[in-house]
């Protein structure tokens, strides 16, 4: 079990270790180790595996116990996906939205959610909950920092990954506003250095994501 303000602590934990969470998608389990060691090196301590490939959870189990990393599964959508996550080893999960049953498998389980809205309604509903830790999804194509920083305004006690379109260059825009912890992207793990195991380009991908200030 685990409550929904032990959840947003923890969230808050996770979400101040470093200014980005990479989101992987992994096609193969045998990259999610070095892939994992790479990211780590580099700065970016929690890492939020996407249960978008069969080898999801795999990789997650491979990540598991990467010295200084902090792994999570991310597109959680149903209470079988969290079973899944919390036995391959995650250690938070991630979830494009948020339904009742979704938040109550993760409390159940003892996995803390980051749970995704887009609106003041959907980001007051889970505040309702308990969650004062959100993730914004998707940021950028729900209206990118001028929407959350307005969210913000009536709303302050609420703190958001913004995450969906978030790159190197417009990071800024939402790390500076006074409601986001950290934010959530793909790209210091491109597909196609993944796959051929070029880990010192993702270091460095990881380490300039990792120099961002918030
Ligand atoms: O499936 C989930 O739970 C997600 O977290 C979705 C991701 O946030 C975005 O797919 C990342 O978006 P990009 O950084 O623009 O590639």
């Amino acid at each position: 079990m685990i409550t929904a303000k032990e959840a947003s602590l923890r969230n808050r934990e996770i979400c101040g270790l470093a200014p980005i969470i990479p989101v992987l998608v992994v096609d193969d389990a045998a990259s999610a180790r070095p892939l994992a060691e790479a990211l780590v090196a580099g700065g970016l301590p929690a890492l939020e595996v996407t249960l978008r490939t069969p080898a999801a959870l795999d990789a997650i189990r491979a990540m598991a116990d990467v010295p200084g990393g902090v792994v999570g599964a991310g597109t959680l959508v149903t209470p079988q996906d969290v079973k899944n996550a919390v036995a391959a080893g995650a250690k938070f999960g991630v979830s494009p939205g948020a339904t009742d049953a979704l938040v109550a498998a993760c409390e159940d389980a003892g996995l803390p959610l980051l749970a995704g809205a887009a609106t003041a309604t959907e980001a007051m509903a889970m505040l309702e909950k308990g969650y004062d830790v959100l993730k914004f999804f998707p940021a950028e194509a729900s209206g990118g920092a001028p929407a959350l920083k307005a969210i913000g305004a009536p709303l302050p006690q609420i703190h958001f990954c913004p995450t969906g379109g978030v790159s190197l260059k417009n990071a800024n825009d939402y790390l500076s506003l006074p409601n986001v912890l950290c934010a959530g992207g793909s790209w210091v793990a491109p597909a196609d250095l993944v796959r051929d195991g070029k880990w010192d380009e993702i270091e460095t991908l990881a380490r300039d994501a990792s120099k961002l200030e918030r």
